[in-house]
């Protein structure tokens, strides 16, 4: 295949689909949940353990899948990828049992774990360096599509179909893409299969420690660390609560809060693409921007006195979904740090860092609403959500230091003029 703007599309479009498909997957289980509990018999904390262990999953799955992409090439991995999410998916509409849906879930998630990786290194590989940026970021923000896709038309099939018929439907479009996997992709202009060096367990540890010890990588993880955690937490599970049972919203308002997230994602994330790829020095300013507006307007909301008012509402919802798109700028950190048989490995290990923040978030705010409820009642009060959601602030804190010690040594191995140039250079 030759290295033309068409071929490059069409390697793309397919690479996007396939991750949307995988967002789609993911999310569906946010509106699933009331089906779920019936379907298992399960109470809400078993079915948070469903999100919980999918995102364990996925974080640490980012590692392994970065080192193979790196080793066999996107095309494989996202085949064996797109394999296993049908799958599990298939497994999961057909699931007799709660520990058997667990099961399910976790194939899902490590599924779901080989797709992005894959896709960013297929932009990597068919576009010139200016573009990547830009398409690096519309990869991120039109796969959240995929979660706009599981909110309405799985509600309704839900309801219309039935679970088993609902998830077996979904599962069959992973056959679509693994056909167009196998007719579309190739690994790079003019390589179908990428094949790095086999790695004995010393040169992997010896990779791995390379990319971690440049500050780059770092910069990179702690960036990916302090911006999406809020939107992911709130997306994947607790936004529905908060709105409802924490700010006295109708659950129609609180929908539409979440709608207005996606939305705010959708918005920045070109703009944040074209800004990085026009300034790549100023991307941790940019960040740093960032993170302090959503600690910002988080803190106007708590410190509000009752419900806080919807507008306030409504201008949280767009910076936390702003923190989506700004944690794609932790990956173009990785890529200008590291040579391109590292690129992967990089990524995997900057794509843990959200994750590992957004679990632990999870987790967290499930332990002090539990706290600060009294009883077992899980009518959790306004306060004990203020009380909750202030468990932020140990993660703000960590991510903007650890981003301000990693910009200060990254700022003085790289050189700037040429930092530019890389990204400015027509391809
Ligand atoms: N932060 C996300 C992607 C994103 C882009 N815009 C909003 N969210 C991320 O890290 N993605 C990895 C993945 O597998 O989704």
């Amino acid at each position: 295949m030759k290295p033309t703007v068409r071929t490059a599309t069409a390697v793309w479009i397919v690479g996007l689909l396939v991750y949307l498909v995988a967002v789609f997957h993911r999310s569906s289980l946010a509106v699933a949940g009331l089906a779920a509990t019936e379907r298992f018999d399960i109470s809400a904390a078993q079915l948070a353990t469903f999100t919980m262990l999918q995102l364990l999953v996925y974080a640490a799955m980012q590692i392994p899948v970065g080192l193979a992409v790196d080793r066999f090439g996107s095309r494989s991995v996202l085949l064996t990828g797109t394999i296993l999410i049908t799958v599990a998916q298939a497994g999961f509409a057909l699931a007799p049992s709660y520990s058997l849906a667990l099961v399910a879930r976790v194939f899902v998630g490590m599924g779901d774990a080989m797709t992005f990786i894959c896709v960013l290194r297929l932009v990597s590989s068919w576009f010139p360096a200016r573009r990547i940026p830009l398409v690096t970021q519309l990869t991120g923000t039109l796969g959240q599509l995929g979660a706009v896709a599981a909110a309405i038309p799985m509600t309704w099939a839900l309801r219309e179909v039935g679970w088993t018929r609902a998830y077996l439907a979904t599962a069959s479009l992973g056959l679509l893409l693994t056909a167009a996997i196998l007719v579309v992709l190739w690994d790079a202009p003019g390589v179908r299969h990428l094949r790095g060096p086999a790695m004995s367990l010393t040169a992997v540890r010896t990779s791995l420690a390379a990319s971690w010890a440049h500050p780059g990588t770092r910069l990179g993880f702690w960036m990916h660390f302090s911006t999406q955690f809020s939107a992911t937490a709130l997306s994947l599970l607790w936004g529905y609560p908060f709105f409802v049972r924490g700010e006295g919203l109708s659950s129609g308002t609180a929908g539409a809060l979440l709608t207005v997230m996606v939305l705010a994602v959708m918005c920045a994330g070109p703009i944040l693409g074209w800004l990085v790829g026009a300034h790549p020095w100023h991307r941790s300013t940019t960040v740093l921007a960032i993170v302090s507006v959503i600690a910002g307007v988080w803190t106007v909301v708590l410190a509000w006195p009752g419900n806080a008012p919807l507008w306030l509402l409504v201008v949280l919802a767009v910076v936390v979904g702003v923190g989506g798109p700004a944690s794609m700028i932790g990956f173009d950190l990785g890529r200008t740090s590291n040579p391109a048989e590292r690129f992967a490995s990089a990524t995997g290990i900057i794509n843990q860092g959200g994750f590992l923040a957004s679990l632990v978030l999870v987790i967290t705010i499930g332990l002090i609403l539990d706290w600060r409820t009294p009883g077992d009642s899980d009518a959790y009060p306004p306060e004990a959500f203020r009380w909750a959601m202030s468990a932020q602030y140990v993660l703000w804190a960590l991510g903007l230091t650890q981003v301000y010690r990693y910009r200060v040594k990254t700022r003085r191995v790289v050189d700037r003029d040429e930092l530019e140039g890389i990204t400015r250079a027509v391809g």
